[in-house]
């Protein structure tokens, strides 16, 4: 990622721009408040004013971080996004939900802020590691649950293409998956309406998140949370078995898990508690009306919810 925001800085300097650099840690760590202040005290530094702009550059978690300071700074200044993983090129870096993470959960503090552009090279994903390919593939198969039926079908063709940068069915599947992003944050910002089944599998994957204390990733987490999601849609009679099982196994192909521990239930109810769709106690979860029908599961009740649970958790190593 240096090297890319490096090169970005020197064409800008190029094309007679000024342009500093500001470093912030790997992956999850960057989405702290400690790291956001670090950055609004370079930008006072800097004498950053909102005729400059912020140029983000790396995965998800530098993207919403970047965002947040771009939201919060000087009450908002322009950001451009330079998404490096697939994660933040199919989903992060489009649509200005911004956040960091606090002790009491996921993406808890943070504005919606759109970005003045996104710049998106898949040149990018050759030196991306393959797990973490097949982690933003978690968010596309998500796309294709809700969405667009032809990603699983590309998917289910075989895996090796959709894993290989430079393919046109990774192509194809990127695309897909950003320009139904797309379509739905322009018809729905700030998460009244439909943009909420975009956050199909999140209730829970953002609980497995935090009491794995980050040591799981996103994708990983919402590919368990999408088996959950499947789970409560068949057992409160909305989803067919078929497309219900299709989600392990589409999952599965990928090399992604679909279980997680049963020991600690009561923590990740307690942290689903705190999901931004919930309202006041009532928890509110995305499940199938069948393939690409989200709906809204208001108030499931807790027995639902432990029997959702079952065929999702194993015991495993964390
Ligand atoms: N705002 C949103 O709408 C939205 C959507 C999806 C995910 N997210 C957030 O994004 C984060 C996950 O994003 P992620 O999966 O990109 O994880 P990440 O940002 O932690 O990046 C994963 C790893 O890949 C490395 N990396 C990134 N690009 C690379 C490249 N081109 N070559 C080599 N290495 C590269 C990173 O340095 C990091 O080590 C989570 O915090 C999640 O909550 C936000
Ligand atoms: O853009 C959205 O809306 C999403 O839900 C996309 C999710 O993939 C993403 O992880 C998002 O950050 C989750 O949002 P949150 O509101 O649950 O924090
Ligand atoms: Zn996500």
């Amino acid at each position: 990622m240096k090297d890319t925001a490096h090169a970005i800085a020197g064409d800008l300097r190029a094309h007679g721009h000024e342009a500093e650099l500001i470093a912030v840690p790997d992956g999850e760590q960057a989405k702290d408040h400690a790291v956001a202040a670090h950055c609004w005290n370079e930008l006072a530094r800097l004498g950053f004013t909102r005729s400059d702009a912020v140029v983000a550059v790396g995965g998800g978690a530098t993207t919403d971080l970047a965002g947040f300071v771009a939201a919060t700074w000087l009450r908002g200044v322009p950001i451009v996004q330079v998404p490096t993983s697939l994660t933040a090129m199919v989903d992060g870096a489009i649509g200005g939900k911004t956040a960091i993470n606090i002790p009491a959960g996921k993406n808890l503090v943070g504005a919606f802020h759109a970005p003045a552009g996104v710049v998106c090279d898949l040149g990018l994903l050759e030196t991306l590691p393959e797990i973490e390919l097949v982690n933003g593939l978690a968010e596309v198969v998500r796309i294709g649950f809700i969405a667009d039926p032809v990603i699983l079908d590309t998917i289910e063709a075989g895996t090796e293409a959709v894993t290989t940068p430079g393919t046109p069915q990774l192509r194809d599947i990127i695309e897909r998956a950003a320009r139904i992003k797309a379509e739905i944050v322009t018809e729905d910002m700030r998460d009244h309406g439909r943009r909420q089944f975009l956050n199909y599998g999140h209730t829970l994957g953002h609980a497995i998140e935090k009491v794995a204390r980050y040591r799981w990733r996103h994708g990983s987490a919402v590919s368990v949370g999408m088996c959950y999601a499947a789970e409560l849609g068949r057992i409160t009679g909305h989803l067919d078995d078929a497309t219900a099982d299709r989600h392990a196994e589409i999952l599965m192909m990928l090399g992604l898990p679909t279980t997680y521990r049963p020991d600690v239930w009561p923590d990740l109810l307690e942290a689903m508690r705190i999901d931004k769709k919930a309202r006041g106690s009532r928890l509110r979860f995305i499940v199938l009306d069948g393939l690409a029908a989200p709906t809204v599961l208001d108030d499931p009740g807790e027995e639902v919810l432990v029997a959702a649970y079952a065929p999702c958790c194993r015991l495993v190593a964390d």
